[in-house]
């Protein structure tokens, strides 16, 4: 059965209401794209509900009903159901019958960053400049992490310019597994990657065999995380989540080790480096679009 599909633009303080709104009025499920991305090479997706947070200041809602419901009346109720929402934007189109959480992977390109770093969906045949590089294939599935976003982005180039041959590295907030598995790939020993979120953990376990390193990553709930310090961290999360979890990363990381943090909106960075001075030194400061990754050393 075909499916309707209802975009709605939002703005990010409105997400998690409208979000709320329309499952309650039966959408199936509702997807969220960063409704600024120019390209849909830009689009990171992400399935709420699975503790996530958004990152981008203006979200795109889209949401699947199924293939009976009358647009008109899908509209009538959300209105009924929350009348603040803005429904002026509101698009509704017909979609096949298809594997449709799946679907944007289609407009997923392979992607280099650094010198030698390739993310390449799994389906997909690694492009001619990719040889000699280090290829890591990806399947996202419903977790964070494919790439496209600026932090992800932003972390893949810090771990490509580093010498991890034979090291240990924490990926803290792993979603796909994506910065565990570059690192891997790059020539880490062995990676640990974290996540509240199991389906993240799912995600960086299959992408981990996927690419033959399954034996060398490790995956584990934040409650169930060895207590153990590495040479490098990385930790991709909101800048709230790396204010609380501050002294925890800090500790995670061996005297004379690298951490970088991202997640981190332009602005919210300076809060940060004064946190993070205590434990690190020679702090550095990394910005693509909107978005700021800190490295340092500890000290
Ligand atoms: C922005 S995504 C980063 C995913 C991937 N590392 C990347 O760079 O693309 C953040 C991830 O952190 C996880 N996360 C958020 N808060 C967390 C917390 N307090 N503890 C552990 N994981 C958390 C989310 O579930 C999500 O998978």
């Amino acid at each position: 059965m075909p499916f309707i599909e209802l975009s709605l633009r939002v703005r990010a303080e409105d997400e998690a209401r409208a979000e709320r709104a329309l499952m309650d009025i039966g959408a199936l499920s509702v997807t969220l794209l960063d409704a600024d991305a120019e390209t849909p090479n830009e689009r990171a997706v992400l399935e709420p509900g699975v503790g996530e947070t958004p990152l981008w200041p203006q979200i795109t809602l889209v949401a699947l009903f199924p293939g009976d419901a009358v647009p008109e009346l899908v509209l009538h109720t959300l209105e009924a159901f929350d009348e603040g929402l803005d429904l002026s934007d509101a698009q509704f189109r017909e979609v096949a019958d298809q594997d449709w959480e799946r679907a944007w992977m289609d407009q997923y390109e392979p992607l280099k960053f650094g010198a030698r770093t390739w993310i390449v969906p799994w389906n997909m045949e690694a492009p001619a400049e990719a040889e000699g590089g280090v290829i890591v294939r990806l399947d996202p599935g419903l977790a964070f992490g494919s790439g496209t976003h600026p932090t992800t982005s932003l972390c893949l180039q810090w771990l490509d310019g580093l010498d991890l041959r034979g090291k240990a590295v924490l990926d803290y907030g792993c979603g796909s597994g994506i910065l565990a598995l570059a690192a891997l790939k790059l020539g880490a020993a062995r990676a640990v990657g974290v996540d509240n979120d199991p389906q993240a953990l799912a995600a960086s376990a299959d992408n981990a065999q996927r690419n033959g390193v399954g034996e060398r990553l490790a995956v584990y709930a934040p409650e169930d995380e060895p207590d153990a310090r590495y040479p490098v961290v990385v930790a991709n999360i909101l800048a709230s989540a790396l204010d609380a979890l501050a002294p925890r990363l800090a500790d995670r990381v061996e005297t004379g080790g690298l951490i970088a943090l991202s997640g981190i909106l332009q602005g919210q960075e300076q809060e940060l480096l004064q946190r993070y001075r205590q434990w690190f030194e020679a702090l550095e400061v990394a910005t693509e679009g909107d978005w700021v990754r800190i490295s340092g050393r500890r000290r």
